[in-house]
């Protein structure tokens, strides 16, 4: 029983089914169930705003499906979902409510915290970022010295990082060219050093994301960014106003740090760090992009949380995709989950949604503060797929580990490529169908054999298949679509911790390395000696030190 009063969820006849079932399917063979339903690559389909999604090579059955869906009905995924939407506090170790979902919502809709509907705050902070983001594109806002800004730094880390980052990168395309985007996160002075080394300070704004203000990475860096560019202009204090705004949910410590509160944008409690780049966390984005651009994206969150919120189990994607994640986590015993982007353009999505799963979904104690007895969430790992075929691809195909897979590819190159850059298109995504084929149907030794292969080399050639993948494909790479697969992703994420009975929007698991860290600084700096430290990092604080000739 959990302390809740629930069955614990291994426990539960829903999940003794689908532990029965697995063990009647046994090795199910993909090959097998495309042979015995021929309609399997149309019907195992569905569609979400302009997402095509191929769940057929998955091994499943009607049946699987059927028996997962039955389980999200026992842990009633969908009344914590409904829960999210209607402003409850189901972050429940912060006391918080869970409201990404209002960022994205429509100016007219309604979404009450505490009997507050926040719909106008978040749009009277999306209007303030847009006459910002105007006026900077524009030139209309200058630097301290007058001149016309033309590179933004983002300096922030984690949820204040990495969306960001990852959506310029995705969206470069629409981007205003003429001007310089950079993310600065690590604490490593090599990075904002590289991000500022051939910047003109008087043109430069830099964005200081950060939820807390309290976080030491990004506090340390925004501190040597003020010190350089205050170097770099022969300022005083007084430039910091032209050339500093924050993206923050705490004003007081924004102007502890002397930025002037009226260049602050604002959040709220209520927006976990790594569900926040659709929020004033968005600034850099929505500079590089433009405020239409920004908005575009918005209605494509939307589309997905509205499906989300009202279409049925059956033809749930999110749901689906949520169900497939635990069918090989719980019940295969996969321990990993890769996500292989065919765009080049993506290739900061997986370690994005790292952190969105990873610090969601990464959690051994229940909502009921017991430990679980059944596996959480998945190490997501992946790069896009075109250059992971020539490194780790041959792991995936002829490894010993199970390690399903998405695949996300799109019909159309950007039109900005040239017309000889855009034929090399359809060699991508031959690549992208000839994967996931290769790795659901493999090669048996008769047909290795039949291309005349010595029988030495046979069992080297034969490729076992039955790796399962999802494919996603949209027909192009726009701002809607990259909002779409963003919310798709989180509210997978959302259903598999509702599903395993955990806190999916804590992250108490980073905290004691911050505390640590600070205590063994002095050791590094001063040679202090901090109690407690280990034997290990005692010797190996030594070396560095000797190392560094203190
Ligand atoms: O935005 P901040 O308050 O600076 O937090 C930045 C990041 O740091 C923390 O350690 C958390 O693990 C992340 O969830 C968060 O996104």
């Amino acid at each position: 029983m959990n302390a809740d009063g629930r069955t614990r969820l291994n426990q539960t006849p829903e999940w003794t089914a689908l532990a029965k079932h697995r063990e009647e399917l046994g090795e199910v063979r993909l090959r097998e169930l495309f042979a015995a339903d021929p309609g399997r690559g149309t019907g195992y389909t569905a569609q979400v705003g302009d997402l095509h999604i191929d769940y057929s090579k998955h091994l499943v059955t009607d049946e699987t499906l059927r028996l997962l869906r039955e389980l999200a009905a026992a842990t009633d995924v969908f009344g914590l979902r409904d829960a999210m939407f209607r402003g409850e506090k189901i972050n429940t170790t912060e006391n918080r409510a869970v409201l990404h979902i209002a960022l994205r919502a429509a100016r007219d809709a309604v979404v009450e915290v505490d009997g507050e509907n926040v719909v106008p705050q978040v749009h009277a902070v999306l209007d303030k970022m847009a006459g910002f983001a105007d006026r900077v594109r524009s030139g209309e806002w200058t630097g301290h010295t007058g001149k016309r800004i033309k590179n933004v730094v983002n300096i922030g880390i984690g949820g204040s990082d990495l969306g960001p980052a990852m959506a310029y990168e995705v969206l470069r395309a629409y981007t205003d060219r003429d001007l310089t985007v950079r993310f600065v996160s690590n604490v490593d002075g090599a990075d904002l050093h590289e991000a500022t080394r051939d910047l003109d300070a008087a043109e430069t704004l830099f964005v200081i994301a950060s939820k807390t203000f309290t976080t030491i990475e990004t506090i340390t860096n925004a501190t040597s960014a003020r010190e350089w560019l205050l170097g770099e202009l022969k300022a005083g204090q007084e430039a910091v106003a032209q050339h500093f705004v924050a993206l923050s949910t705490n004003a007081g410590k924004v102007a502890d740090f002397g930025i002037d509160t009226a260049n602050m944008f604002e959040f709220w409690d209520w927006v976990g760090g790594r569900y926040s780049y659709d929020s004033a966390i968005g600034l850099s984005l929505m500079i590089a992009i433009g405020p239409d651009r920004f908005r575009e994206m918005l209605d494509g969150f939307r589309i997905v949380d509205e499906h989300f919120r009202t279409a049925p189990a059956e033809s749930n994607v999110p749901l689906l995709l949520g169900l497939l994640g635990i069918w090989y986590g719980n019940f295969h015993d996969a321990q990993s989950h890769a996500v292989l982007p065919y765009s080049h353009y993506l290739s900061k999505f997986t370690a994005y949604l790292q952190q969105l799963d990873m610090e969601s979904n990464g959690k051994y104690v229940g909502r009921d503060g017991l430990a679980v007895d059944w596996q959480t969430g998945p190490v997501v790992w992946g790069t896009p797929g075109t250059n992971g075929q020539h490194a780790y691809y041959q792991l995936i195909h002829q490894g010993t580990k199970l390690i399903p897979a998405d695949f996300i590819g799109f019909a159309e190159p950007v039109a900005e490529l040239s017309e000889g850059l855009k034929a090399q298109h359809d060699l991508l995504m031959a690549n992208f169908f000839a994967q996931t084929q290769a790795l659901a149907f493999g090669k048996t030794p008769d047909e290795v054999r039949a291309e005349g292969v010595p029988e030495e080399l046979v069992a080297h050639k034969t490729f076992l298949g039955n790796h399962p993948t999802t494919t996603i494909l949209a027909k192009e790479l726009t701002p809607s679509v990259l909002g779409q697969l963003v919310a798709l992703y989180e509210h997978k994420v959302f259903m598999q911790g509702a599903v395993w009975n955990i806190d999916s929007f804590d992250q108490w698991g980073v905290e004691l390395g911050k505390v640590l860290a600070k205590r063994v600084e002095p050791a590094l700096t001063e040679g202090a000696d901090v109690p407690g430290l280990d034997a290990s990092t005692r010797a190996l604080v030594a070396k560095y030190r000797e190392l560094r000739g203190r």
